[in-house]
């Protein structure tokens, strides 16, 4: 488990505008959080995200969970290359130059990137910006990966290919993904698992038949 939500409610006002909701997710999942404007996505998010603590219900967090989002917008660095932006969370830690480099390369390969190392931030198409936000936090290999509508901005052909690499990512790494849509098909193509809010609460929790990742698959 890495996080447990039961019964956890939300309420900006007097009401609930999320929940109560029960949910856990694992180790490997790939989950999609689908509905309409307003059925409490954003709050879900923020709170898995840690960024508000539930109102009501019990929000557990595995030992030491690390947790990383990725949002519409990129939020790069436009001072620093692509690579030096993938770079960065490494450099926080204290990784050694020559390290954190081939990591970062590694991760740009990964996300399609390969050959984009030494582009600056304006240099990149909004695919591509959308990539280098996605290596940034493959790279630091959280325990659980947010991606909250990473695509929206995007035109259908680049979404497209993006939501292929994704789903590929999570075949070859085994990152646990979740991921805010509001586009059914999307969820339903990339993900494992979707669930379907409606006015804060899950509506449907539709379980997909998919190949699980190669990492889990050798256990
Ligand atoms: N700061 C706030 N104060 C009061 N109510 C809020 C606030 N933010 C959101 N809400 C309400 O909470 C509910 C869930 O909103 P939320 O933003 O989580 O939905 P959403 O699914 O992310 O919508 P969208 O797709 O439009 O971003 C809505 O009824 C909304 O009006």
């Amino acid at each position: 488990m890495i996080v447990r939500l039961q019964d956890v409610e939300y309420a900006y006002t007097t009401e609930s505008a999320v929940g109560p909701i029960s949910l856990t997710i694992n180790k490997g999942d790939f989950i999609s959080i689908v509905g309409p404007s307003g059925s409490g996505k954003s709050t879900l998010m923020n709170l898995l995200s840690k960024n508000y603590r539930p109102t009501a219900g019990i929000l557990e967090f595995a030992p030491g969970t690390r947790i990383i989002m990725v949002q519409q917008d990129p939020g790069l660095f436009p001072w620093r290359t692509a690579l030096h932006n993938v770079t960065f969370g490494l450099e926080m830690q204290g990784a050694s130059k020559f390290d954190r480099e081939e990591r970062a390369r590694a991760a740009m390969d990964l996300v399609g990137l390969k050959g984009f190392e030494n582009r600056r931030i304006h240099e990149l198409s909004g695919g591509q910006k959308q990539r280098v936000a996605l290596a940034r936090a493959l790279i630091m290999k959280p325990d659980l990966l947010l991606l909250d509508e990473p695509f929206s901005a995007l035109d259908p052909h680049t979404r497209n290919s993006l939501g292929e690499e994704l789903r590929t990512i999570w075949q070859e790494t085994g990152q646990t993904i979740l991921l805010v849509t509001h586009d059914h098909i999307e969820a339903e193509l990339l993900a494992q698992k979707v669930v379907v809010l409606e006015d804060g609460k899950i509506k449907t929790v539709v379980d997909l038949e998919v190949e699980s990742p190669r990492s889990a698959r050798k256990k």
